[in-house]
């Protein structure tokens, strides 16, 4: 399944009354791979962040598929985010005292017993391609590129349409980088998923299918990369 994102008249707001996010039109074709950049403090997470349906304080439609976010109720929205959604952080957020097959199974956590069956496989397969053969070790002693690989795998694991990342070269030295983004765009091309990465690194951007810059919450530049 493949999903693209649609957005229109899309504000998000700080219980202040600040405008954060102010994106009037904006859509995405299902199967890019989309680059977001811009100055500290723009807007970039909290665009991750509306477009993962986590913002309550926003008014305007951001549907991805034939699904509004904005008309879902909290619980069908973390349901969606559960079945569509995998995320990656700058930080990895791995569970320190499990294996990286047990991670990166975290998905199968709330789903049915076949279900779960079905994704500790495709985990298992994710990390051989990842490179990531480390058996039982937990991932307290991995390094920070291998951490980052059981987060792609375990992004990847719940077959999502969807891949959003934060950062996620950022904690990396420049070799493991660009590995991380071989692989990540590797796999996400290979299965046609939508990708969406908020980064400062010019690399990963160079990878993309289309680099959007926001500036001060709006969108200042948008187009195909070269
Ligand atoms: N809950 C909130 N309440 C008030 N202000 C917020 C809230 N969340 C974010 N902001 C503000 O919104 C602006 C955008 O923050 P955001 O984290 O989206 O920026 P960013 O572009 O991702 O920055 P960076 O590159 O530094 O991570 C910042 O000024 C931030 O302080």
């Amino acid at each position: 399944m493949t999903l693209g994102l649609s957005i229109s008249g899309l504000r998000v707001s700080a219980p202040s009354g600040r405008i954060l996010l102010d994106v009037e039109a904006l859509d995405f074709a299902p199967g890019t791979c989309i680059g977001l950049r811009g100055p500290s403090g723009a807007g970039k997470s909290t665009f991750l962040l509306t477009i993962a349906g986590l913002i309550e304080a926003m008014s305007g439609r951001v549907t991805w598929g034939d699904d509004d976010l904005l008309a879902m109720s909290a619980p069908a929205r973390a349901r969606f985010r559960r079945q569509r959604m995998g995320l990656i952080f700058q930080d990895f957020l791995l569970f320190e005292e499990l294996s990286a097959a047990a991670n990166a199974a975290l998905p199968g956590a709330y789903a049915s017993r076949t279900r779960q069956r079905g994704i500790r496989g495709r985990a298992d397969v994710l990390l051989q391609k990842l490179g990531i053969t480390h058996g039982a070790r937990t991932v307290d002693s991995f390094s920070g590129g291998e951490r980052q690989r059981v987060a792609v795998a375990r992004a990847l694991a719940g077959d999502p349409a969807i891949i959003l990342a934060d950062e996620p070269t950022a904690s990396l030295d420049r070799t493991a980088a660009d590995r991380l983004t071989d692989d990540l765009l590797g796999l996400v091309r290979e299965e046609g998923k939508t990708l969406i990465a908020v980064s400062h690194d010019p690399a990963l951007h160079a990878c993309m299918d289309r680099v959007i810059d926001i500036v001060d919450g709006r969108i200042s530049q948008d187009r195909a990369a070269a």
